[in-house]
């Protein structure tokens, strides 16, 4: 079917549609990562985006079970140059297509999504809506896009079953704000026994558990949005545990400490993200997915150090409490998908809880 994207700015990008055909408003931001888009569809950061991928060719290796981030895709559409009619792959489960349409996620394939991505760079991130059809309105489009008020996902993506994983000896208590699995298992590889509790939790409901150390896993949307949990961690960093963020839990602990974030023009989303270790002097490849980032200038000297920075436009990377149990990163040292190289971070977080590496 014909699809037809529509930019809050009023542009329009013409294509087909794939995946599940029904009109979606969205916020449009773009990934530059060449792999990984299981692992990207089912990132529940991603909820509510529209995800444009600058990597011309999608779908090839099909999906695999095995390499999602959570239960299902979250993401709001999907949209890319061109969909393989051909997932060729000794794991595949299902191709892309079949999937999308499975679990109820437009997407748009035959536009010119580097067009759309020097758009989105220049411009900004912007809202936008996807319609399918022949008879599409453009006048009724653009009124529904000004109308389109961004919200939070963080409470349909955290999880409230209380689920356990593994069974080591380092006790964690995860708070969840749509954690990517692999942070769980990352945790449990390294010998933790892993509870999830929903991102509202209270400290005393964490504390029950009687944790060693916390962990804070990343989410969708806007930081500022998650004040219950703000509220939370507030007391949970006086409480003395050892405390590991990432991504949107980096956030909302700079919040917690009176820091302010603000929105990036169009966010870092890709694979190959430098960083620089203040501290080491050295310089990490990282996997990211964010749109918001602490600022630096909010940073109280007397509470945290900047410890990472980005590498391509010098917002901050990651927070070390002077507490010294406490420290947050914005990149991903999970990767999943992207590169292994700050994974040293769930090591550093075992020894703070006091536990032996594995
Ligand atoms: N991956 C994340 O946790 C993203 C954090 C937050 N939603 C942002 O966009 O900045």
């Amino acid at each position: 079917m014909k699809a037809l994207l529509m930019l809050e700015n009023g542009m329009t990008f013409e294509g087909t549609g794939f995946g599940y055909e029904h009109d979606v408003l969205c916020e449009v931001v773009f990934n530059s990562a060449m792999c990984g888009y299981t692992e990207l569809l089912t990132d529940p950061s991603y909820a509510g985006q529209g995800v444009v991928m600058t990597f011309p060719l999608i779908g090839n290796y099909g999906i695999c079970y095995d390499d999602a981030e959570s239960t299902k895709p979250w993401l709001g559409a999907f949209i890319v140059r061109s969909v393989s009619g051909i997932a060729s792959n000794f794991r595949c489960d299902v191709d892309l297509d079949t999937y999308l349409k499975q679990n109820k996620v437009p997407g748009m394939c035959g536009i010119d999504t580097r067009a759309l991505t020097r758009v989105l760079r220049e411009s900004g991130t912007m809202r936008g809506m996807i319609s399918y059809g022949e008879a599409i309105d453009l006048a009724a489009m653009k009124k529904q896009i000004d109308a389109f008020v961004l919200k939070s996902y963080v409470p349909e993506v955290s999880d409230r079953e209380g689920k356990v994983y593994g069974d080591g000896p380092i006790r964690v208590a995860l708070a969840d704000y749509g954690v990517k699995h692999n942070i769980i298992r990352c945790l449990v590889k390294r010998g933790c026994t892993v509870k999830c509790f929903p991102y509202d939790a209270s400290m005393e409901e964490i504390l029950a558990f009687s944790p060693d150390g916390v962990m804070l896993s990343n989410g969708p949307g806007d930081p500022q949005a998650c004040v219950k949990s703000i509220e939370e961690l507030k007391r949970l960093y006086n409480h003395g545990l050892p405390i590991f963020g990432i991504c949107l839990g980096h956030q909302l602990m700079a919040l917690a400490q009176g820091f302010d974030t603000y929105k990036l023009k169009y966010g870092h989303r890709g694979i190959n993200h430098p960083v620089k270790d203040l501290e080491a002097n050295r310089v990490y490849i990282t996997s990211q997915n964010h749109g918001f980032v602490v600022n630096a200038d909010t940073v109280d000297p007397a509470v945290a150090d900047v410890s990472f920075v980005s590498m391509n436009d010098g917002s901050v990377e990651g927070l070390r409490y002077k507490n010294g149990r406490v420290f947050t990163v914005q990149f991903h040292p999970e990767a999943s998908s992207g590169p292994l190289d700050t994974g040293f971070l769930f090591d550093k977080f075992i020894d703070l809880m006091g536990g032996s590496r594995i």
